[in-house]
């Protein structure tokens, strides 16, 4: 997955904040052309912060900002905004409600002698070809966004910047949106980074991710890795649902725990002997109608093809484990259930760690050995 390919975007070390004030520090990631990135984090962690020193409109502390081998930001230098030729997209599209929607996106490239023929390219791709000459006030929310992204993709910038892009918009929309956003970026190979506090927005739009935590990088890396390979507690956590269940380190590869012996796919560099936190996402743990693993259900959602169900372990222990919905099981009821997992996501344990409390070895060992 690991590409070669030079980066587009550059963020070397980058720090920058507000006055004295330091919001994001000793950031680096590195966006390869044609692809859609992402910061993603809860609020307040400094992602609107990065996308508007990217775009020019703050200044950088230290590290530097290169796009396409050019620095546009360091502590010293700073080409302005309209220089950098980079589009920005607004979580409040910013569309000039005094102009049609053809006028909008020609107003950046008015001198353009193939102005025409532009607009009506873009009009078409973000299928908005009968409403050029409608006004903003005439358009639905998600209308207007598309507005905005054919008016920021219209001189053609070497990336754009979305600033939460659909905050705006709710459920279905938002969704669907979301996906012809990705389609039209890729289907002009257009790189793109993307605010957003939604992990599943940052999932289905982009290519690589970059998960803040009080301006600091946890992982940048594709959604897929995210996942089933979060860095850090705080990723594990943040990224998708999942339980932590204390484990002991058995051997390189494998944990005890009160789910039993858990084999992973890899050595861990976690020493023998060793109390860990092993993470359990609901698709990790699978129906065993005949183990010997009970669990027992605490509550459900329905989720149309599939249940969430949150379970409790005889140890009093809580995870969640989803199934499909033709097995309907009530509140209450015992379930037989065996660990599935094929990436083991294990840190050292957090906090304090009481091992034998939480884990009485004879029940361990009555549980049998899953996954092995
Ligand atoms: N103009 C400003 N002057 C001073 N501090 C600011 C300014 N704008 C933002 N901050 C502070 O910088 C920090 C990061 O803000 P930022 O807007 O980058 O977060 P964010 O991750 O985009 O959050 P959200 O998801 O809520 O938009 C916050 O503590 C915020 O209070």
């Amino acid at each position: 997955m690991p590409s070669q390919s030079k980066a587009l975007l550059e963020l070397n070390q980058l720090a920058c904040g507000y006055g004295e004030h330091t919001v994001v520090a000793d950031l680096n990631l590195h966006l390869r052309p044609g692809d859609i990135g992402c910061l993603l984090g809860p609020s307040g962690c400094g992602k609107t912060t990065t996308l508007r020193a990217i775009a020019g409109f703050e200044p950088v502390s230290a590290g530097t900002i290169v796009l396409d081998g050019q620095v546009l930001s360091s502590a010293s230098t700073r080409l302005p905004p309209e220089q950098r030729r980079i589009g920005m997209v607004f979580q409040d599209y910013a569309l000039f409600p005094h102009l049609t929607v053809a006028d909008n996106i020609a107003f950046g490239i008015h001198k353009h002698p193939e102005r025409k023929r532009l607009v009506s390219e873009l009009l078409d791709l973000v299928k908005l070809s009968q409403l050029g000459k409608r006004y903003p006030h005439e358009l639905s929310g998600g209308q207007q966004q598309r507005v905005a992204l054919a008016r920021a993709m219209a001189p053609d910038p070497k990336l754009l910047l979305l600033d939460e892009p659909f905050s705006n918009l709710d459920g279905e929309l938002r969704r669907r949106l979301s996906g012809e956003v990705r389609e039209i970026l890729k289907s002009r190979g257009i790189s793109a980074m993307l605010v957003t506090h939604d992990q599943s927005e940052a999932f289905a739009v982009c290519d690589h991710v970059a998960v803040l935590k009080d301006g600091q990088l946890q992982q940048w890396d594709t959604p897929y890795n995210l996942y089933h390979e979060p860095a850090t507690p705080f990723v594990a956590s943040f990224i998708g649902q999942g339980y932590f269940i204390r484990g002991q380190m058995m051997t390189p590869d494998t944990v005890q725990t009160e789910l039993g012996l858990i084999r992973g796919n890899r050595a861990y560099r976690l020493p023998v002997g060793n109390a860990v936190d092993v993470l359990l996402r609901p698709d990790d743990v699978v129906a065993a109608p005949d183990g010997d693993l009970r669990a027992q259900v605490l509550g459900r959602t329905f989720l149309g093809a599939n249940i969430l169900y949150q379970l409790q372990l005889p140890t009093g222990s809580v995870l969640e484990a989803i199934f499909p919905s033709h097995a309907d099981h009530s509140v209450g009821e015992s379930l037989g259930i065996r660990v599935a997992a094929e990436h083991l996501v294990i840190f050292a344990a957090q906090g304090s760690v009481n091992l034998h409390a939480q884990l009485p070895l004879e029940q361990v060992l009555d549980a049998g050995v899953a996954n092995s």
